[in-house]
């Protein structure tokens, strides 16, 4: 499947003579989450700015749907709908007028049926004659989804969708973005929310000081650089190790009461069935016992910290 954003070598420095992008390549196939993860400044918002036409590459390339983003300016431009981090709506407007007139920009013509059904998907189909001052903050952060969606467009960017957004709330844009994915839009995320990377993208893209550090499927990044650890709490602290135990590696908690194993757990065999065993046969009773799995926030954590120490 060919890619519907192709992303090569894409570098950016800003007239401040700062580095913001520093040749970017990436492909977003049709139909995925991508999740793009990084800290404060690293370049999130500069490489969306550069797809959707708002700032200008100093270097490399981007396609959409096949189309140059500079060659192709229009056609780009009406396959991409872009919901950006600021709330930035007339006060005195009407919901239903928004969003028409925001297809209309993109000079497609009307289509009733269509925007109704997007305010239905948004939930804010009993508001549409409501004028936006007269909307909650989540509220309007729907009808600019809604804005972006108006006029159809194929790939959908969310810059920060759920910053400063409540729980309840931040799950309902979740479930919000996989209905439209699930009608086949494509859509890329930034994020500095690990939790929202790991609750709803396919891929995730972490990006810090203007380098795309890696890319790579949810899953596999996971199962890549996650491990899974089995704590166990023993009834009576120990002051050492029994040597038998040497081989799992084990860490001795600081109160002697935990001991901590880490393991594969995608291997056939992870050797715990022998832990238990050897704990067993040292005479050492376990109170309870209790496993956690790395999460992407640590994997992100290490990868950042690790990137930054080599500098
Ligand atoms: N117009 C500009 N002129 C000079 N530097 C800029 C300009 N716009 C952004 N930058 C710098 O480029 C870097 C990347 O900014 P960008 O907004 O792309 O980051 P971000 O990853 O979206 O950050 P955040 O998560 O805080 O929104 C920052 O250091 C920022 O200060």
């Amino acid at each position: 499947m060919s890619p519907i954003v192709s992303i090569t070598n894409l570098s950016k420095t800003y007239g401040s003579g700062f580095r913001a992008l520093k040749n970017v390549s990436l492909d977003i196939q049709p139909g995925e989450i991508l999740a793009l993860l990084g800290p404060n400044g690293a370049g999130k918002t500069t490489l969306i700015s550069i797809i959707c036409g708002i700032v200008n590459a100093s270097g490399g390339s981007v396609t959409v749907d096949g189309y140059d983003i500079r060659r192709d300016y229009r056609q780009t431009r009406s396959r991409i709908g872009l919901v950006p981090q600021e709330l930035s709506l007339g006060a005195f407007e009407k919901v239903w007028h928004t969003l028409c007139f925001s297809r209309g920009l993109f000079g497609k013509p009307p289509n009733p049926a269509y925007i109704e059904q997007v305010l239905k998907d948004l939930t804010l189909w009993d508001k549409r004659n409501n004028m936006l001052m007269m909307l909650s903050g989540g509220m309007k952060r729907r009808v600019l989804i809604g804005k972006a969606l108006a006029h159809e467009p194929m790939v959908l960017f969310l810059d920060e969708p759920t910053a400063g957004v409540d729980v309840e709330l931040r799950q309902e844009m979740w479930a919000l973005v996989r209905r439209l994915r699930a009608s086949g839009v494509t859509i890329i995320l930034t994020t500095h929310y690990i939790e929202e990377a790991e609750a709803i993208a396919d891929r995730v893209g972490v990006i810090n000081q203007g380098e795309l550090l890696l890319v790579d499927d949810k899953d596999a990044l996971m199962h890549k650089l996650g491990k899974r650890q089995l704590v166990i709490e023993l009834e009576t602290p120990l002051t050492t190790l029994p040597g038998e135990l040497a081989a799992w590696k084990l860490e001795l908690s600081e109160g002697g009461d935990k001991l901590a194993y880490t393991y594969d757990p995608h291997k056939a065999h992870t050797g715990i069935h022998e832990l238990l065993q050897a704990l067993a046969d040292n005479g050492l009773v376990i109170k309870d016992v209790q496993t956690t799995q790395t999460s992407l926030e640590e994997i992100f954590v290490k990868l950042v910290k690790g990137k930054d120490e080599k500098r």
